[in-house]
């Protein structure tokens, strides 16, 4: 894991298990449950969506990187709430290392 990753997904746990919702916004969606976390993680990538169709205009990505910020954060709170972190989908990542999604895709429809 990345050292970012590593470290934020030490404060989401530290946060998940001894925050008070009042003065932290993390264990303030934990504390909301996984529909509010589930609904911020939509509004996000909406929100991404609409900063890269921006980008693409504009030519300026500071919005979609600020936004793909908000969307991977909430994504490590839902998995969190769900008693996973990054490494599992980072394994996941690599485990499809030099596997073309095209093949990946053919072998599914067999
Ligand atoms: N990386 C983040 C991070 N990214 C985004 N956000 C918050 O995510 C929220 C979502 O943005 P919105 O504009 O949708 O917020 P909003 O309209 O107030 O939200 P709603 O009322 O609609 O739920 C904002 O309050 C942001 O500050 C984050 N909050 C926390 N972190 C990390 O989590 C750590 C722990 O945070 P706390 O739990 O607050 O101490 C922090 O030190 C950071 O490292």
């Amino acid at each position: 894991m990345s050292d970012v990753l590593k470290t934020l997904a030490d404060l989401l746990e530290q946060r998940k298990q001894n925050a008070d919702p009042e003065s932290s916004y993390v264990a303030s969606l934990h504390h909301k449950g996984l529909n509010k976390i589930l609904e911020k993680v939509g509004e996000e990538a909406n929100e991404a969506i609409i900063a890269a169709k921006d980008a693409e205009h504009s030519g300026d990505n500071k919005d979609v990187i600020y936004e793909t910020a908000d969307l991977w954060f909430h994504s490590l709170v839902m998995l969190s709430h769900l008693g996973e972190d990054s490494d599992a989908v980072l394994d996941e990542l690599a485990r499809r290392f030099g596997l073309s999604g095209i093949d990946e895709k053919a072998s599914r429809n067999k």
